[in-house]
Order: C-alpha cells, then sequence, then structure tokens
C-alpha cells in the first residue's frame, strides 16, 4: 500500500512508506508533549491505556449522528459475531466529551462527527492522533453519510469517487496562520472497486459511482430554494445543478472533503458510502417518511459491514503453502477477491 509524506509546503509526495503501516503523525510537537488530551473524544494518552484499549482497532467507521453511529456498532457486533464480556454492555467511550460519541466492537470503532467540515475536521484530527498513540496499523476508515442525490433517486447508495469543493476541485482548503492551505482530497480507489463489487444483484437499490461534491451548507449552499434565505430563482438552482451534473456529481454533503483529504494527509486508506436521501432535481425537502429513511440509511451500514466481515473471513482463512512457500487466502484470490487485499493480509500472515 503506497504511503505519503507531506512536505513542509503541504503538497504530498507518494514517494515514502511509513515503517509497519503505523500511523504517524506529521508533527513533531506531540512527541514532545507530556501527554496528549484527546479534549473532544475525552481520552487522554497519560490517563488511557490507548494501546491496550484501541491497538487492536481495523476499521474507523464514522456518520453524523450518535444514533446511526450506536446502530451501526450493535450492527457490525451481530454481522461479525462479536461478543462482549458477560454482564457488560455497549458503552458510548466518548459520552464524558459531550460532544462525540464513540463505540468498540472488536476492530471496528464507530464514531459520530457531527455536521460539515469543522466538525468532521477535528474529530479527525483527534482519531488521527488516537490511532498514531494506539499503534494501530494500517486502519481503513469509512464515512457512511446521508447526502442528496443529483440525477440519483432518494434511496441510492453512492459511494464516492471524488470530493470536490464547489469550485468542482478535489482540494480542502484551511486557513493556517492565516494562510489559505491547500491539501488533496482524495480517497482509495482499490477500496471503491472493493466495496463496489460487494453490491448484490439483488439488493433492492442501486449502487452508484461518482464525485460528490461537499459544501459548508445544506440551504444556500446547496441551492436550495427552502432555507430561511434564498436569492435565487427555481429556474437559477436548476441551471446550477444541472451545471454539476454535467460535471459528474453524484450527490452533495458537508463532510467529504475534510475526511478525503485529513485520511489522504495521514496515509489512511478510506472511503465514502452515502446514501440519497432524495434526488435534487426534483426537490429540495426531504418528504420521505421516517421509517423508510431508517431502513435508507442501513444500506450504506450494509456495505461497509459487508467488507468489513469479508477482510475479517480471509483473515481466518489464511494458510502457509509449503510448496511455493507462500502465504495463500485459502483460495479466495481465485474466486475473484482482489489480489492487492489478499497480498497486504498475508504479508502481515508473515
Ligand atoms: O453523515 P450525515 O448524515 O450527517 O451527512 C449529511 C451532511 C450533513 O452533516 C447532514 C445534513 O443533513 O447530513
Ligand atoms: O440534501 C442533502 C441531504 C443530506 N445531506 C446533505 O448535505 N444534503
Amino acid at each position: 500500500m503506497s504511503k505519503y509524506i507531506t512536505s513542509s509546503n503541504g503538497q504530498q509526495d507518494e514517494t515514502d512508506y511509513f515503517p509497519e503501516g503505523f500511523v504517524q503523525l506529521q508533527n513533531p510537537n506531540i512527541e514532545l508533549m507530556d501527554q496528549d488530551i484527546l479534549y473532544h473524544l475525552g481520552l487522554g494518552s497519560e490517563s488511557h491505556d490507548l494501546i491496550e484499549m484501541f491497538g487492536d482497532v481495523k476499521f474507523v467507521c464514522m456518520g453524523g449522528t450518535p444514533k446511526r453511529v450506536e446502530q451501526f456498532a450493535n450492527y457490525i457486533m451481530e454481522e461479525i459475531g462479536h461478543k462482549l464480556p458477560t454482564g457488560t454492555t455497549l458503552q458510548d467511550i466518548s459520552r464524558y466529551s459531550y460532544r462525540y460519541s464513540m463505540y468498540k466492537v472488536g476492530p471496528v470503532l464507530s464514531i459520530s462527527h457531527g455536521m460539515g467540515i469543522p466538525s468532521v475536521g477535528i474529530l479527525l484530527n483527534e482519531v488521527v492522533k488516537l490511532m498514531h498513540h494506539a499503534r494501530v496499523q494500517d486502519p481503513i476508515f469509512f464515512r457512511i453519510g446521508t447526502s442528496g442525490g443529483i440525477g440519483v433517486e432518494g434511496g441510492t447508495v453512492i459511494l464516492s469517487e471524488e470530493a470536490v469543493n464547489d469550485e468542482l476541485e478535489p482540494c480542502y482548503e484551511l486557513s493556517v496562520l492565516g494562510k489559505k492551505v491547500r491539501r488533496p482530497a482524495k480517497l482509495d480507489k482499490k477500496l471503491l472497486r472493493e466495496l463496489k463489487s460487494l453490491h448484490h444483484k439483488e439488493d433492492p437499490y442501486e449502487t452508484v459511482t461518482g464525485k460528490t461534491m461537499c459544501t459548508l451548507d445544506f440551504y444556500e449552499g446547496q441551492g436550495r430554494l427552502d432555507g430561511a434565505f434564498c436569492h435565487f430563482t427555481e429556474a437559477e438552482k436548476m441551471d446550477y445543478l444541472q451545471s454539476l451534473k454535467k460535471e459528474g456529481i453524484v450527490n452533495i454533503e458537508m463532510e467529504s472533503l475534510a475526511f478525503a483529504a485529513l485520511t489522504h494527509a495521514a496515509g489512511i486508506r478510506s472511503a465514502i458510502v452515502c446514501v440519497s436521501l432524495l434526488d435534487r432535481l426534483k426537490g429540495d425537502q426531504i418528504h420521505t417518511p421516517k421509517e423508510v429513511l431508517d431502513e435508507w440509511q442501513m444500506r450504506p451500514q450494509q456495505l461497509v459491514a459487508r467488507y468489513i466481515k469479508r477482510y475479517l473471513q480471509m483473515k481466518g482463512r489464511i494458510s502457509f503453502d509449503k510448496t511455493c512457500g507462500a502465504f495463500t487466502c485459502g483460495g479466495l484470490c481465485s474466486n475473484g477477491i482482489e489480489s492487492g487485499m489478499c497480498k497486504e493480509i498475508c504479508q502481515k500472515a508473515g
């Protein structure tokens, strides 16, 4: 797996490899500190044994609301057959931060990120540091979200090929010391292909791929006519949304840029799986009944759960082939599973 380093000008080079897959921080100050307080998670590098608590994490799954991530934690627990110690229940590890919710189910962390780039950006800073302090190796991050589709029916699952800003650039811009720093908002292409291959033809919905536009607002910022403020016409809105469609934008949401850019900057493979709540070419308001929305929100969770299950199953099926002296994945490779994924697991087992 390629890893990235960021040079002092903020540009990324795909030239270096971080040792052993540990998550590296691009901040020399952290190692010099006596302790690192992950304030918004309610954790600290001295107050908690982060290696003991989180060292076995492989997947970090994020979504906007505390309810969704609690639901995902319970769902993935069922799916992977994870058993909690007798007499215990799932606990929100970050409950005393009163900001984000975090649940751990074996190798899976399920964390809420709130709404918008600032909220997901703060969280990602602390989760990347958590991965580093806990010495987690090669984690994979997913955003499990909701979005507005562009020419895409409500209930459709959308896998993001890349995240773009409202100028359609795959670039996350942040002001640092009063100067704009731009970071590429890249998602992992192989992970995207693997997720796409996990759509079943029996699934009662479509799974599509395309570009995701990330905005700073839900109303005017997404061309809605139904906010408290609106100074454009229906015709202007439709022209704008049609122009997005022509550019290959399939959905709009509010976190993808920071999510893609910060995971990429940290050398972490990531993917964004959102459900469309409506087709924005047909309206602005979300009329769909709550029970239907709840069912739709399960769809990205199901796809990510399939990926996690398959990954863990493959891990359990690794064996050593004495004839060729290599690790093989129990015949799975010849059954159409991406060889890169097998290699990654095999190398670890080796
Ligand atoms: O993950 P969620 O469902 O929070 O993502 C989208 C983008 C905004 O955070 C929010 C707007 O309703 O939904
Ligand atoms: O239209 C939508 C729906 C969900 N989330 C968004 O950001 N926009």
